[in-house]
């Protein structure tokens, strides 16, 4: 029964009441059972006198005699106690399970209920005069109803009155009542014989009366409108679809549509599931994959593919539409070198006409004009945006600043921005800086980089070469120019009259406008309401600012923008594609939330020497992209010299940077975006290069001797790389402090950073990211006591095999060799 039924019943017998959670003390429950008890004897001696009658039909004899023992073992255990309901509606369920007719369930559900609602009193007499239409069939079955309701302890009175006219039965455990269909006929299978001479009624029965002691069931509160449409649903067959097509996003009603199902049975469902619905609510196709499980409804995802503009190859736009646009500039160079400074001074002198006084943004890129022509720079100095971007698959940058100052020279990072300039395939043009401090010496860094392949123009070379000083504000207009002619040769064009396509710069979530996103529009024209795509969310555009601040409506190729309107945060990188039609927006969105989850789980494509081979094979490869490492240029140089001269079956090594110094996160960034592998000589990679490599599934290959390498490479590519051990390293300590102590040597005094140091270890001694010697560890101690091993967190005394050098601030590496399979 309902709560709210069993509440009226206690106001009728003024028993107090708050709600549904209120305790019913025992008085209270007796008083609600007699309750119960008198209308089922009111009920019963009607009915009796009514049989009396001779109104009783032929079978309910047969009928009866099955059912006997069930309402006997009712009549002894419903009274039993309340406890026993909380197992009942379970039992029951697995009863009914049981039955094999789905029909016949279904109508002796119908039944069940209609008979437990009557207690109350409040069926209409319509129903009444049915339910006893029915009884004077199956008498049996309808006080087996009531029986199993646990507070029918009426039916103990009434059942037994009858019984007594009957064999009697012995009495059954406390859950008899509720035995199963097989259990009954086993126990009674003379009466099965009967049963199947009239086997629809007995079920009916039957089962209406376990579908009964499953109260509160789902269906109890309909049950009213079940007992008026119990004909029909005896014809009804169940016609849930096995399996169906989904093309898309949909609503609740939509889904139960397809599903054959009323709407109301889908949001129960959504609601068990904790989605909150209505009908007209759009479901995301994750959730109709949840609920269609649900159901057991296979679903066959057919998104139209043919038409995502991410998919799709750059479509060739006819020249006519074709207009000039902004070139989009990245400024680059070594640490110090005026990076900064130079954007700084460009933004300040040359802003865009009209938008003098705005107040600047960051947005991630600006805007400057020079003669009357615009240019882009991304905000970013420093070459991580470019290269996430490249790794990202995006293209954004169109030239290079490769800032390099000229009191000093060609730099480390000076030749890693080189790299990665050449390894996307972007032109540079070098803007020489510092010229007016006394020491410069422009025509030195010219020199310098000619070992780069960069030549100066007024050398004969194709390099443009600019002398600029960031903080006098020298030359920026000759740099500007330069850039527009370097951009007129590039011929940038765009079509300014299509939907847009652009890529994210940064993206953030910011605390009052949600989350933003700084993108570059690439085509087209972003407008204010555009629905879009931005890397796999959705998103429309709600409003626009540009980088003074100013509110725009809509922006062209090569502007910079910020955007809200997502309900994600993208990735700085992320392609981002207007649509005309929001429903395609959204499906796009979805469908590549699917494939992005599905190439997740599919390892990278990223080569690794392991699966080297595979690749030659397939013929995707015909160069193997290296970075080196190494602790020394000599070494370095040696390296380059050796790897480049493999040659095997066409596919040859090409180096793509090479540098000196433990490996960096930019090393692994580098070689994500252009799919190289890493060779470190000597040196380790940074903890935070580490966690990048393996998120960006980078393979770093460390060695000591050149001639591992090479011929580690020369078997990789031929398929016969059988590494038998890899390196596991287990822990790393730092050396605190030194106690040199005759006869033992150097003792470090560690404290152990990561991971663990064991006793049988080999170790590797690492200084400012250069392996300065590898070998064993000889002792690790806790205080004065030999220990096993030393967690993190813990300091220890460890001593190094033939190794004395020990410094402070030394790291000491401990690793594992272990057999891997392959
Ligand atoms: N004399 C002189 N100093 C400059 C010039 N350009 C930059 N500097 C100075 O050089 C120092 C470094 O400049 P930044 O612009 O911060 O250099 P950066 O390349 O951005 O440095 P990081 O952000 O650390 O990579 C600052 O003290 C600047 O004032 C210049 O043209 N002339």
């Amino acid at each position: 029964m309902s709560s709210k039924e069993i509440i009226t019943i206690m106001k009728r017998l003024d028993i107090p009441v708050n709600n549904h959670m209120s305790v019913m003390e025992s008085d209270a429950i007796a008083k609600v059972e007699k309750f119960f008890k008198d209308i089922k004897e009111n009920a019963a001696a009607k009915q009796q006198k009514k049989e009396q009658k001779g109104e009783a039909i032929a079978t309910v004899q047969n009928v009866t005699n099955q059912n006997t023992s069930q309402n006997q073992s009712s009549a002894d255990k419903s009274v039993s106690s309340e406890r026993q309901q909380d197992r009942k509606p379970q039992q029951a369920s697995r009863t009914q399970n049981r039955n094999s007719n789905g029909e016949q369930r279904r109508d002796a559900r119908t039944q069940g209920t209609s008979q437990q609602g009557r207690p109350t009193g409040q069926g209409g007499q319509g129903d009444r005069s049915k339910e006893f239409g029915q009884r004077r069939n199956h008498p049996q079955g309808a006080n087996q109803g009531q029986g199993q309701r646990a507070q029918g302890q009426g039916n103990a009175g009434q059942n037994a009155r009858r019984d007594s006219s009957r064999p009697s039965v012995p009495s059954k455990p406390a859950n008899a009542a509720l035995r199963s269909e097989e259990e009954f006929n086993a126990s009674k299978g003379k009466t099965t014989k009967k049963d199947k001479a009239n086997p629809k009624r007995f079920d009916d029965n039957k089962v209406s009366t376990i579908k009964g002691g499953g109260r509160g069931g789902k269906n109890f509160k309909g049950k009213r409108n079940q007992q008026h449409r119990g004909q029909e649903r005896r014809e009804k067959v169940d016609n849930t679809p096995k399996k169906v097509i989904v093309r898309g996003t949909m609503t609740v009603g939509e889904v139960a549509k397809l599903f054959h199902k009323d709407a109301s049975e889908l949001i129960k469902k959504l609601l068990m599931m904790g989605v909150m619905a209505t009908i007209n609510q759009e479901l995301d196709l994750d959730t109709i994959q949840l609920i269609s499980a649900e159901f057991g409804i296979e679903v066959e995802l057919k998104l139209p593919v043919e038409e995502d503009p991410f998919e799709m190859d750059e479509v060739v736009e006819d020249p006519e539409n074709l207009m000039e646009r902004p070139p989009v500039v990245t400024i680059m160079g070594h640490v110090d070198h005026g990076k900064t400074t130079l954007l700084d001074a460009i933004r300040h002198t040359n802003v865009t006409a009209g938008e003098a006084g705005g107040i600047t943004q960051h947005i991630g890129a600006y805007q400057v004009e020079s003669n009357g022509k615009k240019i882009t720079f991304l905000d970013t100095p420093g070459h991580e945006a470019f290269t996430t971007m490249r790794a990202r698959g995006s293209k954004v940058t169109d030239i290079t600043i490769l800032v390099v100052a000229a009191d000093d020279g060609v730099m480390p990072q000076t030749v890693e921005a080189i790299n990665h300039a050449k390894a996307a395939n972007v032109p540079i043009i070098v803007a020489v800086n510092k010229i007016d401090k006394p020491e410069a010496n422009p025509d030195k860094i010219r020199q310098e980089l000619t070992e780069y392949a960069l030549i100066p123009e007024e050398w004969g070379g194709e390099t443009i070469f600019v002398n600029v000083s960031a903080k006098s504000r020298t030359n920026l207009d000759e740099l500007l120019e330069m850039i527009l002619l370097v951009a007129e040769v590039q011929e940038l064009k765009a079509n300014p009259n299509t939907t847009a396509k652009g890529t994210v710069i940064e993206a953030e979530l910011d605390k009052g406008k949600g989350p933003v996103a700084r993108i570059l529009v690439q085509d087209g024209t972003l407008r204010i309401g555009d629905p879009f795509v931005a890397g796999v969310f959705f998103g429309r555009v709600r409003a626009m600012v540009n980088d003074k601040g100013r509110r725009l409506k809509e922006a062209g190729p090569s502007t910079p923008v910020e955007i809200t309107g997502l309900h994600e945060v993208p990735q700085a990188g992320d392609r981002l594609i207007a649509f005309d039609d929001e429903r395609k927006a959204r499906e796009i969105a979805d469908k590549r939330t699917i494939t992005l989850r599905e190439s997740e789980l599919n390892s990278s494509s990223r080569v690794t020497l392991d699966d080297l081979y595979k690749h030659i094979q397939e013929g995707e490869m015909k160069e193997l992209f290296v970075i080196i490492k190494a602790d020394v240029q000599g070494s370095a140089e040696a390296l380059k010299g050796s790897l480049e001269k493999i040659d095997i079956e066409g596919v040859r090594v090409k180096i793509i940077h090479t540098g000196v110094g433990a490996i960096t996160e930019s090393d692994i960034i580098l070689a994500s975006a252009s799919n190289a592998i890493i060779i470190g000589f000597n040196v380790r990679p940074e903890p935070a290069a580490k966690i990048t490599a393996d998120q960006e599934k980078v393979d770093i290959r460390l060695h000591r001797i050149i001639y591992n390498v090479i011929e580690e490479i020369e078997q990789a590519m031929k398929g016969m790389l059988d590494p038998v051990y890899k390196e596991q390293v287990t822990g790393q300590a730092e050396i605190r402090n030194i106690f040199k102590i005759s006869k033992i040597g150097t003792v470090a005094g560690c404290m152990v950073i990561s991971g663990k140091i064991t006793r049988n270890a080999q170790l590797r001694v690492i200084r400012n990211g250069i392996v300065v010697y590898e070998g064993e560890l000889d002792a690790l101690k806790r205080f004065k006591d030999d220990v096993k091993e030393v967690a993190q967190g813990y300091e220890c005394g460890i001593s190094v095999k033939n190794f004395n050098d020990l410094k402070e601030g030394d790291i000491l590496e401990a690793f594992v060799m272990e057999a891997v399979e392959r």
